[in-house]
């Protein structure tokens, strides 16, 4: 099964769009998880557990259990994953790029480690620090084409003057995996909710990649705007967010909030979907 089809899987299982973002930070816990490796993988159940049937993918954000010592709580996560929502593709959001060799021992890390079904890569190094993720058949990368950040523009939006009919630098990007460096229907892009004028364009030049669109939720892109603009019968969406979800509540009730969150923001998404 490739990680396309895991996602259309997932897609009509949980009727969603839905990325829930695993960001765990402890100075936000709620009283009773504790302030450590453990509480960030008993916090992150928790929320697993409250939002496995209203997901497309679960994307932990590695950063946030690295700084804390927490790869270990991170494997034995998704492990759990695996058996609570075994349908519900989980996307390391790691943002590796690096020269080929480093890449194989990131790729390892990503899916033989964590045994995530796709990563989120940099495709900054070019097409040879990308391809060892593509050597691990029906597993997915999403590569850095327009990000969510207001920083983006600094060389997203930049013209290449040395590539015929000098598209932005983002433009090029979305050509290349739509195009020449999909070898195997791997490569999809990650696109900010916070600009779906781009969005719409990046549909455009790449009509049949799934989407990963951060930026709904805590950084204000709009839930409807993002549909309209990238979601295609034949191309999925994967709309994260994360913190507004995880610490929707602040009480022993926080895993219910997040659900009441995660539904929501499900129901927006599918309401703006054209029938
Ligand atoms: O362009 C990008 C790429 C990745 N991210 C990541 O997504 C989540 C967003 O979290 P929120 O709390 O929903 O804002 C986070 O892990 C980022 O590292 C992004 O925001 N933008």
């Amino acid at each position: 099964m490739t990680f396309l089809d895991q996602l259309r899987e997932a897609e009509t299982l949980n009727q969603s769009m839905l990325c829930v973002g695993l960001d765990p930070e402890p100075s936000r816990f709620p009283t009773g998880i504790t302030r450590d490796a453990e509480g960030i993988h008993d916090f992150c159940l928790k929320i697993v557990e409250a939002t496995a049937d209203l997901a497309i993918a679960f994307k932990p954000q590695i950063a946030y259990f690295a700084a804390h010592r927490a790869e270990p709580q991170l494997e034995r996560l998704i492990a759990r994953m695996r058996e609570i929502a075994p349908k519900v593709p989980v996307i390391l959001d790691a943002k590796r790029g690096d020269i080929g060799s480093t890449a194989e021992q990131y790729a390892k890390e990503a899916f033989e480690r964590f045994g995530a079904d796709a990563v989120t890569l940099s495709p900054f190094m070019g097409f040879d620090s990308v391809e060892p993720y593509l050597k691990y058949q029906g597993k997915g990368a999403f590569l850095l084409c327009r990000t969510s950040n207001p920083g983006g523009d600094d060389l997203q939006n930049q013209r290449l003057a040395s590539v015929e009919g000098q598209p932005l630098l983002y433009e090029h990007v979305a050509r290349l995996a739509q195009g020449p460096w999909n070898l195997n229907g791997q490569l999809g892009l990650v696109v900010g909710a916070t600009y779906p004028q781009e969005i719409e364009r990046v549909r455009a030049l790449a009509p049949t990649l799934p989407l990963l669109i951060p930026g709904v939720g805590a950084q204000g892109g709009d839930a409807a705007a993002t549909v309209q603009a990238g979601w295609r019968p034949d191309g999925p969406i994967v709309v994260n967010s994360s913190r507004a979800i995880l610490y929707a509540g602040k009480g022993s009730d926080f895993a219910d909030a997040a659900r009441a969150a995660a539904l929501a923001t499900r129901d927006a998404l599918n309401a703006a979907r054209p029938a």
